[in-house]
């Protein structure tokens, strides 16, 4: 009976599967072909439109909390996507973020109910400074996501390099990550600490979190 239901109702997708196991072995993976080109080029353009409209505000660091404080931790702007009232680019880009959840929730049952996306955008000379991605008191964040949108002859001498400090069996590494057009991250929002590093050039992505609620 189980066989027969998994039969009809499930195809295994190899692409999660390879993060589901990267995820389980080092705490993140790293993805090239996650969104096809047109969609990657869709949504930098997204993105491009509502920064030219200026719509985007200075990030924040967690509540409430002083100004300069914040200037010296990161430097981004970030504008918020409303599912609710996606664009065409957005919709696509949701359609694939469900498609993995919903893989997720079935084979490893994260239990993933929440989810919040943001386009952020690095200014030249700005950075996020060493930091994990949750809160206090607020361990809802379960798997941090982003993906880049920089152009498609970004060079690594542009910096804004993501640099995730990993700690595997006591012995302390990093993993420098170039943000290539179309690469998507995803790592463990409570087991990794990582930053990014100061850009030369402007840098383009979204970056969100699946929540367990
Ligand atoms: O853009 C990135 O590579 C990471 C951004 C980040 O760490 C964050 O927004 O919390
Ligand atoms: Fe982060």
């Amino acid at each position: 009976m189980n066989n027969l239901f998994e039969a009809i109702d499930f195809v295994e997708n190899p692409k999660y599967e390879q993060i589901i196991s990267d995820i389980a072995k080092q705490q993140f993976s790293i993805v090239e072909d996650f969104f096809t080109p047109e969609v990657i080029l869709s949504l930098r353009q997204s993105l491009l439109e509502k920064y030219e409209a200026d719509v985007f505000k200075k990030a924040a660091i967690g509540n409430k909390i002083n100004e300069t404080i914040v200037k010296s931790v990161r430097g981004d702007v970030i504008l918020w996507i409303d599912e609710n009232k996606p664009n065409v680019a957005e919709s696509l880009f949701f359609n694939k973020i469900n498609e993995l959840v919903n893989y997720l929730n079935r084979t490893c049952f994260l239990g993933i109910l929440q989810k919040e996306f943001h386009y952020a955008i690095y200014p030249p000379g700005t950075y996020y400074k060493r930091h994990i991605d949750t809160f206090q008191n607020d361990d809802r964040r379960k798997l941090s996501f982003v993906c880049y949108f920089n152009d498609e002859d970004w060079q690594p001498e542009n910096g804004g390099e993501l640099v995730l400090y990993l700690d595997a069996n006591g012995k302390q590494t990093e993993k420098v990550i170039y943000p290539f057009p179309g690469r998507v991250v995803i790592f463990e929002s409570q087991l990794i600490e990582h930053e990014v590093k100061p850009v030369n050039m402007e840098r383009l992505s979204i970056t969100g979190w699946l929540k367990t609620r």
